[in-house]
């Protein structure tokens, strides 16, 4: 390269006395143009002949001929002796020589560095410009002229007039740099918008016709770009909302969601992270299985399922006990393995509450709400069955699963029970630990669940925050602060909305000030929001963690960790959960955190419930409840 550059280097000027006698032998100034221009073009077939294909070599020739032609017409004769002498002068004839010498005296600095390659860019672009007709013609000499010293006349050059001339030059120069910018700034303006919104009219026609589903993915990437950078491709007259309403009718199309879930969902991302979220949830994620420590080693699990034809590898480095299965030749929830209790099949953000809670061994935990058990027996295990698990579940029917499941993994440190959880410390409190695997809307496992896409209203975001209130709040009241190895509840749940999550959490705070969040000790998730949508929550938000589908592959998750600093002025309330759901109300509705069209309770149906727990209450007593008047 740099002998090449070497090669290429310019030579020195000619003095003016040479440049003059060489100048003497231009006698005819018309032979000299046409000359210049048979110089040029030859030149010009030269390089391209060294770039260019065979086949547009040839097609340069052909013009090339044919241009020469048209000129050699004109001044046959004289060309033909120009030529002729052209072939003995050329290595004399000075005007490359010195349009080079004149370039190298207003370009000092600029040769040395230039690579060849961009030299050769620099003359294909002369040649381009060069053409055959009369104007382009005239065009073309001036680009010559460009390369030789522009509108002055090579021949003019002097030592007294070399100074103005390069001064114009620079001028030139640098008028030509400014419109070349002012070009370039109107071509900007100039750049068609991307424009993918329809008119009214346009929509109703696609309205009439079957939705082309390819089309409108194409449209909402489009749409994403466009409110990534709205100052400078959003069409003209159209506003962010115009577009985010087209997103938003796009994504219920493409994806099946009802406007309202969409809506809620968009909201928690950026326009491009909500495209990821919304379309990781139209898969499930990938199965995973958890090793039961209590009966074997995920080694030894590994190798047993190997032998039976399963493809899997650890889920990953923040689990020491999880599995991902790719493809089994057996159905993974029927093994000899899975039989004996050596492993259950679980979704891999359903660790995390676990792992989070930190289970010690001879500690007193509750489960709040725990069937069918996948993190009952997981707190089992890292207890190795020491000390002793509540595991307490509402739904009597799904206790049944939490039992099988127990028994199944060999979990000998559990008790089941079946109570509304927020009867909870009444029932038993004191405890360690306490896991609040909450129920919840679901809005993290749509990639299991599809339904909920269409299912969820406005209502459950308002009913189901509530009842996690009221069982948070009883789950922190059921821990005891003064525990020596513990005083920790885990809240959780399987949605990515806010109202279930952080607002859940900041409500708590705010109710029971015993109480502070923590680190959740997960090695894995997204910080939770210590404010969203303009309302601000407690700052310790942060340490909540979040998981989404597109982020982690898991299910959407939401972990929050609390230590218990205090004993809770609640610890002893001995109210039924419907006079503690009672209060919440009134408390809740003290701030307006739930609306008034908060849905109502069967009142006939709750008292039939009341009347048979009144019933066993008093049998348990050893009372018999026909004796008790009705009504006490
Ligand atoms: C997300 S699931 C729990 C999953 C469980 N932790 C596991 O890992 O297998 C929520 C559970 O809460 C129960 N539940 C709903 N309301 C409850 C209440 N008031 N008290 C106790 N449990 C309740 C439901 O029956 C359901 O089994």
């Amino acid at each position: 390269m740099g002998n090449r550059r070497l090669s290429k280097r310019q030579p020195d000027p000619p003095t003016l006395e040479e440049f003059q006698a060489r100048k003497d032998k231009k006698s005819n100034k018309k032979k000299e143009k046409v000359k210049k221009q048979t110089l040029v073009q030859e030149g010009s077939d030269k390089k391209k002949a060294k770039r260019q294909s065979p086949i547009e070599e040839s097609s340069e020739k052909k013009k090339s001929k044919k241009h020469k032609k048209s000129k050699l017409n004109e001044e046959d004769s004289i060309v033909k002796d120009q030529k002729a002498r052209e072939e003995k002068e050329l290595p004399e004839v000075d005007l490359e020589e010195l349009s080079k010498a004149k370039k190298s005296l207003f370009d000092e600095d600029e040769d040395d560095e230039q690579d060849e390659d961009e030299q050769l860019q620099d003359e294909f672009d002369v040649e381009q410009e060069y053409d055959y007709d009369d104007d382009e013609e005239a065009d073309a000499r001036q680009m010559f002229s460009d390369e030789e010293g522009d509108d002055f006349d090579l021949e003019e050059l002097n030592a007294s007039n070399m100074e103005s001339l390069s001064k114009k030059l620079d001028e030139q120069e640098a008028q030509e740099a400014e419109e070349a910018e002012k070009e370039l700034l109107e071509g900007e303006k100039l750049q068609p918008r991307v424009d993918v919104l329809r008119t009214e009219e346009e929509e109703q026609v696609l309205a009439q016709q079957p939705p082309d589903l390819t089309a409108v993915r194409t449209r909402m990437i489009e749409i994403v770009k466009v409110l990534d950078d709205f100052k400078n491709l959003a069409a003209e007259g159209k506003s962010r909302t115009d577009y985010l309403d087209r997103l938003l009718k796009d994504i219920c199309q493409y994806f099946g969601y009802s406007p309202f879930l969409a809506e809620k969902l968009f909201d928690l991302f950026s326009p491009a992270e909500a495209l990821e979220f919304f379309e990781a949830n139209e898969i499930s994620r990938p199965i995973t299985i958890r090793t039961n420590t209590l009966r074997t080693r995920r080694r030894d699990l590994a190798q047993a399922l190997v032998n039976r034809g399963v493809n899997l590898q650890p889920i990953g480095p923040w689990t020491k006990v999880g599995l991902q299965i790719f493809d089994s030749q057996v159905p993974i929830g029927a093994t000899p393995e899975y039989l004996a209790g050596n492993y259950i099949l679980q979704a891999a953000s359903s660790f995390l509450p676990v792992i989070a809670l930190d289970p010690q061994e001879n500690e007193r935990i509750l489960d709040m709400a725990a069937a069918p058990g996948g993190k009952t027996t997981y707190i089992s295990a890292l207890m190795k069955n020491t000390g002793c698990v509540f595991a307490n579940d509402a739904n009597k029917a799904r206790t049944k699963s939490l039992v099988a499941n127990i028994h199944r993994l060999g979990c000998t440190n559990t008790i089941v029970c079946n109570y509304d959880a927020r009867e909870f410390p009444k029932v038993i409190g004191g405890f360690d630990r306490i896991l609040l695997d909450a129920p919840c809307s679901g809005t993290g496992v749509i990639g299991k669940d599809q339904s909920v896409k269409v299912s969820r209203t406005e209502k459950d975001f308002m009913q189901i925050p509530h009842l996690q209130k009221q069982l948070l709040l009883s789950a922190i009241d059921s821990v005891d602060s003064h525990s020596k190895t513990g005083g920790i509840i885990v809240y959780s749940t399987c949605s990515v909305a806010v109202e279930e999550d952080e607002q859940v959490v900041d409500y708590a705070l705010r109710k029971r000030p015993n109480v502070k969040l923590v680190e959740t000790g997960l090695a894995i998730g997204k910080e939770g929001f210590a404010s969203y949508r303009g309302k601000n929550f407690h700052p310790s938000l942060k340490l909540t963690r979040r998981y989404y589908p597109h982020t982690y592959n898991v299910d959407g998750f939401f972990v929050a960790k609390f230590q218990k600093i205090g004993p809770s002025p609640h610890d002893d309330n001995q109210n039924s959960a419907r006079e503690k759901e009672a209060a919440a109300r009134r408390e809740v509705e003290e701030e307006g955190i739930i609306h008034s069209d908060f849905a109502k309770f069967d009142d006939d149906e709750d008292e039939k419930y009341i009347q048979k727990s009144q019933k066993n209450s008093l049998l348990k007593k050893g009372v018999n409840p026909k004796a008790v008047k009705h009504g006490k």
